[in-house]
């Protein structure tokens, strides 16, 4: 827990202001296949690899695969680990870039860890809060080129993991992405709201934010929610053609745009962070929400129909 708080105090602390100024399935084959797949992925949870990074320092670009079985939902210590990794690929002089994907079949990221809303204490609660921000921030705010290739579902927290990335390529398949907030009966905070704006535009995201939609990956294309659709099977080398095409761009210009575009949607959340996770914290201790989430829980635990 000391590291956990030690490295809470830097990502809270450190960089995140200076960073803004300083730039700017297809589906499984057979059912057993996948739960083999997955049950590595939680063994591998068991033994804490929460995530993979693959560098390629000649290239100039990593791979980092979310790594957190069953679905990567994002709990105070996978934020933590994964703000972490951020930094560093932000301070290396050899990565230009990071392609976002996950090791875990069919799920790119489940979202945040709904465990960290239900029963919330407040103590926990502000460190869980501040870290998501940090990733967002780090993400949304990074002078590197993130490509997020989402090899399967990607709702809420998961969405805006590939909100915050600069391209994105998903795969082909039954899945779903989207910021479905308020089907939890909650709201979407306004930073999520914003960077949504910001991909798709106005009118979309009112509609999409209001009715708490899940894209299918045709539909997601249509909207701009993704730029480009790709056959499970070819999805990292897809996004290894489009990241050589980004590190070409001469470096300076790319990032003093990218950070042109974004500095304003940045600026929001850093001016009132603290005040943002209190109203986290407040929201998410009301009854009501408490009520919503205990019955969504109920409802992700129930016992799968056999599609046979
Ligand atoms: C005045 C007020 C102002 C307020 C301002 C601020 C307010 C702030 C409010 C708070 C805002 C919070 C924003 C929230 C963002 C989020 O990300 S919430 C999370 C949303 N995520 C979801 O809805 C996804 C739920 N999961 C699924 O739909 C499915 O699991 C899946 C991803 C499609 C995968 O399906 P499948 O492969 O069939 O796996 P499952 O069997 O369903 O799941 C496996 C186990 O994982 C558990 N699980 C799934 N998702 C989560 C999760 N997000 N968190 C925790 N646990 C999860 C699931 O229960 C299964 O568990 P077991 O049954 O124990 O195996």
């Amino acid at each position: 827990m000391s590291i956990i708080k030690s490295a809470f105090r830097v990502l809270r602390f450190g960089s995140a202001k200076n960073q803004l100024f300083s730039l700017e399935s297809k589906t499984c084959r057979a059912f057993s296949v996948c739960n083999k797949l997955r049950q590595d992925a939680s063994d591998a949870n068991a033994s804490k690899i929460n995530f993979y990074v693959d560098e390629n320092k000649e290239k100039g670009y990593a791979i980092l695969k979310l790594n957190k079985g069953p679905v990567n939902s994002l709990n105070l210590e996978f934020l933590t680990e994964l703000n972490i990794q951020l930094e560093k690929f932000e301070e290396s002089k050899e990565i230009k870039g990071v392609i976002l994907t996950s090791s875990i079949p069919n799920i790119f990221s489940a979202g945040l860890d709904i465990m960290e809303m239900y029963q919330i204490k407040q103590d926990r609660g502000s460190q869980f809060w501040t870290a998501l921000q940090e990733t967002w921030i780090k993400l949304y705010g990074s002078n590197k080129i993130y490509i997020a290739a989402i090899n399967g579902h990607s709702p809420a927290g998961g969405c805006l993991l590939s909100i915050s990335c600069d391209y994105r390529i998903m795969s082909k398949g039954p899945y779903k992405i989207g910021l479905n907030e308020t089907l939890l009966g909650i709201k979407a905070p306004f930073w999520f709201r914003d960077t949504m704006i910001n991909t798709i535009g106005y009118r979309e995201t009112e509609k999409a934010l209001q009715l708490g939609k899940l894209y299918s990956s045709e539909e997601a294309l249509a909207v701009n929610l993704v730029d480009e659709l790709a056959d499970s099977k070819d999805l990292i080398t897809k996004a290894e053609e489009q990241m050589s095409k980004w590190c070409a761009i001469p470096t300076v210009a790319r990032e003093l745009t990218k950070s042109s575009m974004r500095r304003d949607t940045l600026s929001k959340l850093i001016a009132q962070r603290e005040a943002d996770t209190q109203s986290f914290i407040e929201f998410t201790q009301r009854d009501s929400i408490q009520k919503s989430l205990r019955m969504y829980l109920e409802s992700l635990k129930k016992p799968k129909k056999s599609s046979a």
